[in-house]
């Protein structure tokens, strides 16, 4: 590709707003899709995003927007996946038979899809029809108000076709965003995923009063089953220790200003699902994650007792005691 390329990102929420900027940051021109008309103009005009990032401030000029999917990706090289999970099925069926044909297609998105137990790259590419060749997943710690604000971090560009991540390694490469190629697709998306469910138990702890002993149980714990997950879902075990895994395993797990966190710390405090939910500043994957997360260990047959036990917290309403005790009795089976 080379030089300046043209970047397309569908969903300018949080972190979608937050890689587009960094893309720009790198020297490429980038136009955001979304289907909010305020959240358009705030970008056209305002040069920012204060409805989803107001962190990142004013935002570079070759940074723009539009709510038309046709013009959104008629130009793109490289089309950016940033819709929340559960959503991204049905949005990327619009883009099907927009998307120019040789247009690399990025996911930013760290989810699993209910009732189906799919991953993002599996989604992506059932839904754009798309070959393996021209999908690439990039994962890491990357809190989006961090990246914002320009703090350096590093994540994982990940594609079964090297130029292809080397492709988009390339674009969204700054002085404090570095990007390190990867071809454990099916890895980075396990771990960016799955390390959701252990960051809403860790903040569930933190919310009911617990200290670091209980974290770092809970992070242990949470680890090993996503490590064991994944492995019998055809990753590299090394992804695991890496950026993708460990890297955003500890970034997610120790910041309020993660929603999976965040969302677990009220529950933990003593709010409903449904309260938590209301607070919350954009969407916890987490939550539908964990159900989908078991439903595909139990395919791979696989025991997960963070997920379990968190999915009855999510279900039947157990409190953090009651959680951690499922957690120490599975331990000890
Ligand atoms: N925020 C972060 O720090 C990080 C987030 N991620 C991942 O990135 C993904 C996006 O997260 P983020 O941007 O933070 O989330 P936000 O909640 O801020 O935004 C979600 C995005 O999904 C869009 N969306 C929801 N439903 C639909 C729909 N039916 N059709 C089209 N678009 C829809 C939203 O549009 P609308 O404005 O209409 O709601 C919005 O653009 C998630 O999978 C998350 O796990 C990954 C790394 C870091
Ligand atoms: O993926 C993340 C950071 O890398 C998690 O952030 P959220 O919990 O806010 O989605």
């Amino acid at each position: 590709m080379g030089g300046m390329t043209n970047v397309t990102v569908l969903g300018a929420g949080a972190w979608g707003t937050g890689f587009g900027r960094v893309v720009a940051d790198a020297g490429n021109d980038v136009t955001m899709w979304a289907i909010e008309p305020e959240i358009v103009a705030d970008i056209r005009e305002n040069h920012q995003n204060s409805y989803r990032l107001p962190a990142a401030g004013t935002l570079p000029a070759n940074m723009t927007a539009t709510g038309d999917r046709a013009e959104a990706v008629k130009n793109a090289e490289i089309i950016v996946v940033a819709i929340a999970a559960q959503f991204a099925r049905v949005a990327l069926q619009e883009f099907k038979d927009l998307i120019p044909a040789s247009a690399i297609v990025v996911s930013l998105m760290k989810g699993v899809e209910k009732n189906t137990g799919k991953r993002m790259d599996e989604v992506v590419r059932e839904a754009l029809d798309l070959p393996a060749s021209r999908f690439v997943a990039v994962s890491g710690p990357n809190l989006s108000k961090q990246v914002a604000l320009r703090q350096p971090t590093g994540a994982v560009v990940a594609s079964e076709n090297d130029d292809a991540a080397q492709a988009v390694a390339d674009a969204c490469r700054t002085d404090y965003f570095y990007p390190v190629t990867s071809n454990d697709v099916v890895g980075v998306e396990m771990a960016g995923s799955l390390k959701n469910v252990t960051a809403l138990a860790v903040g569930m702890s933190h919310g009911a009063g617990n200290g670091e002993n209980t974290a770092g149980v809970i992070m242990m714990m949470g680890l090993n089953e996503l490590t064991r997950l994944g492995e019998a879902a055809g990753a590299q075990a090394e992804t695991f220790q890496g950026l993708a895994g460990f890297g955003d395993l500890v970034a997610t797990c120790s910041s309020p200003l993660s929603r999976n966190y965040t969302f677990g710390f009220n529950l933990g405090k003593g709010m409903s699902i449904e309260e938590a939910t209301a607070a919350s500043d954009g969407v916890a994957e987490g939550v539908a994650t964990t159900a989908a997360v078991l439903e595909l260990a139990g395919r791979l047959g696989v025991s997960m007792p963070l997920a379990e036990a968190m999915n009855h917290v999510l279900k039947d309403g157990y409190s953090f005691q009651q959680m951690f005790a499922a957690l120490m009795n599975a331990q000890g089976e």
